[in-house]
């Protein structure tokens, strides 16, 4: 096989919904446009409103036409790519319209592989997944891609791991964590692990401490009844940011393969040092936003949106000093930080690296004296590594100059456009390739290590405490980091 997808038979569950059409659509039209889906992969969308085939293709159309920019809407690609699309009325809660779906695949060219996509509340998963095996439409080939929250807590993880367990392998599971569809993000396996200079100084010998910044500048968006159930550590926490910290702080896998890289993924995830109750004050700050500004314009708090439904102890900020507990990152915090209105979007590691032994320029300059690595990774995706030279100049002496190594990949591989995280997520599904994906053990350690520090939050009682929309979080986030003589990096 290419670079391209087997032939498939996609199967889309909510395809009228908010995923569907600003993610799962865009980015199935870029894999045609790119000649990676396969000529004969068919989709099947599914959903209840009352539309007939025309109709419902025409909608997509015009979605399709707000989502992508103008230079990619090319009218032969888009009725190419909408040929490929049926569409179907079905209540997903009723289990006698199924068997239609398994007519539909049969009436396909027979060696495609069945693929359910579930872009529906996730209360909903384990509803069709009881009724497609009712039908008896999946087999030992049948793939399911399902979207977070895999469940509330560990329980509910479990719950709902076990009803896809009851009716797919786990080889054809794909629960997808869309950061890991990031080109950035996969970026870090490759920065890692095919550069001798970065992986030779990866661990607490070389590094003092790592942050992790995933700021966004939106609120909630109109789902203020979801977020208000999972908050900032369920919703972003639990999945993107235990991913990038797996990512940045697993052992090198001894190849790509999706175990390898998974099993080093959970032994990291095994290590994470618990907050008990007598470490949140100091490892952890929660905030929710109060009225404030976006982009320069007025916005309301989180308890004034106008989706709001009463009082709220939801965080939608929050930091936390997370520690691991093994031989390469002994002493070595993580610092992590994510939040809603916050003055921008902006997600970057930063690399703390230690200073040299021994230090023999100007003492007032000793502040200049760590190296970091500051990975960008959205916007203005790339990479700068922060190193001293001498400052240039008779006059100078030996005066130290910090500047950066700089690789902004636009400019420097000449990239028109960097796919969705969406394209690469459904290619690799037609390709059968998990590796961008979350393995069941994976979901639920996550989930003992959030579970943990929700129920250690909730003994010592610890609500958010307010922050400005339009500023950095609270004030004690700061004071979090600024205890162990360190600061956020700010280079805005
Ligand atoms: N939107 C996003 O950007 C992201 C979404 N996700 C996840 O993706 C999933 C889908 O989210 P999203 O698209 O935002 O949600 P939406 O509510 O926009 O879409 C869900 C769709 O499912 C349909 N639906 C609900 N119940 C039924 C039913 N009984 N029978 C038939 N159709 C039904 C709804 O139909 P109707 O329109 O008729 O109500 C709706 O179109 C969720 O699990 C979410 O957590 C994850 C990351 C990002
Ligand atoms: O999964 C989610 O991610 C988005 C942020 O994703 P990004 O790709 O825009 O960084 C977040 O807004 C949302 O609350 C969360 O559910």
């Amino acid at each position: 096989m290419g670079s391209g997808g087997q032939a498939c038979d996609l199967v889309i569950f909510g395809a009228m919904g908010d995923l569907a059409l600003k993610k799962l659509f865009p980015a199935l039209y870029q894999l045609h446009r790119a000649d990676l889906l396969s000529g004969d992969s068919r989709i099947l969308a599914l959903a209840r409103r009352d539309y007939g085939p025309d109709e419902a293709r025409r909608h997509i159309r015009e979605s399709l036409a707000g989502q992508l920019h103008e230079s990619s809407l090319e009218p032969e690609l888009l009725d190419g790519f909408l040929a490929r699309v049926s569409y179907l009325k079905l209540d997903f809660t009723d289990a006698p319209g199924y068997p239609v779906l398994g007519d539909w695949h049969r009436q396909g060219p027979g060696t495609n592989t069945l693929v359910f996509y579930y872009a529906t509340p996730p209360g909903l998963y384990g509803r069709i997944t009881a009724n497609l095996c009712s039908a008896g439409i999946c087999d030992d080939h049948t793939r399911v891609v399902v979207e977070k929250p895999i469940g509330h807590d560990l329980a509910s993880s479990r719950e709902l791991n076990d009803q896809l367990a009851r009716v797919f392998l786990e080889e054809n599971i794909f629960r997808i964590d869309h950061y890991l569809g990031k080109e950035t993000v996969q970026n870090l396996i490759a920065l890692r692990f095919a550069n001798n200079l970065f992986a030779s100084q990866w661990d607490q010998n070389h590094i003092s401490h790592v942050e992790i910044t995933v700021a966004e500048s939106v609120g909630v968006e109109g789902r203020w009844s979801y977020f208000n159930s999972a908050g900032q550590l369920r919703d972003m926490v639990q999945s993107h940011l235990l991913q990038l910290l797996c990512l940045l702080a697993m052992d090198p896998p001894s190849d790509l393969s999706p175990d390898s890289i998974r099993d080093e993924k959970v032994k990291v995830l095994k290590a994470l040092s618990p907050l008990t109750p007598e470490r949140i004050s100091s490892h952890l700050v929660r905030g929710q936003y109060t009225a404030g500004t976006a982009e320069g314009i007025p916005v309301p708090g989180y308890l004034e949106e106008e989706d709001a439904e009463g009082p709220s102890h939801t965080e939608t900020f929050i930091a936390l000093k997370v520690e691991i507990e093994n031989w390469r990152w002994a002493g070595v915090p993580f610092y992590i930080r994510t939040g809603k209105r916050l003055p921008e979007k902006r997600s970057e590691v930063i690399v703390h690296f230690k200073p040299a032994p021994h230090y023999i320029f100007d003492p007032d300059q000793k502040h200049l004296a760590n190296n970091k690595l500051i990975i960008r990774l959205q916007p203005d995706e790339g990479m700068a590594l922060q190193i001293l030279t001498k400052d240039q100049g008779l006059s100078r002496g030996m005066r130290l100059r910090q500047g950066p190594l700089e690789l902004t990949f636009a400019e420097a591989f000449e990239t028109d456009r960097i796919p969705d995280a969406y394209e690469r997520l459904l290619l690799e599904v037609m390709k059968g390739n998990q590796y961008l994906f979350v393995r069941r053990d994976e979901v639920e350690f996550a989930w003992r290590w959030v579970d943990q520090l929700l129920a250690n939050c909730e003994e010592c009682g610890a609500h958010p405490k307010r922050y400005a929309a339009g500023t950095w979080g609270p004030v004690a986030s700061i004071a979090m980091i600024t205890r162990d003589n360190r600061s956020w990096y700010e280079d805005a």
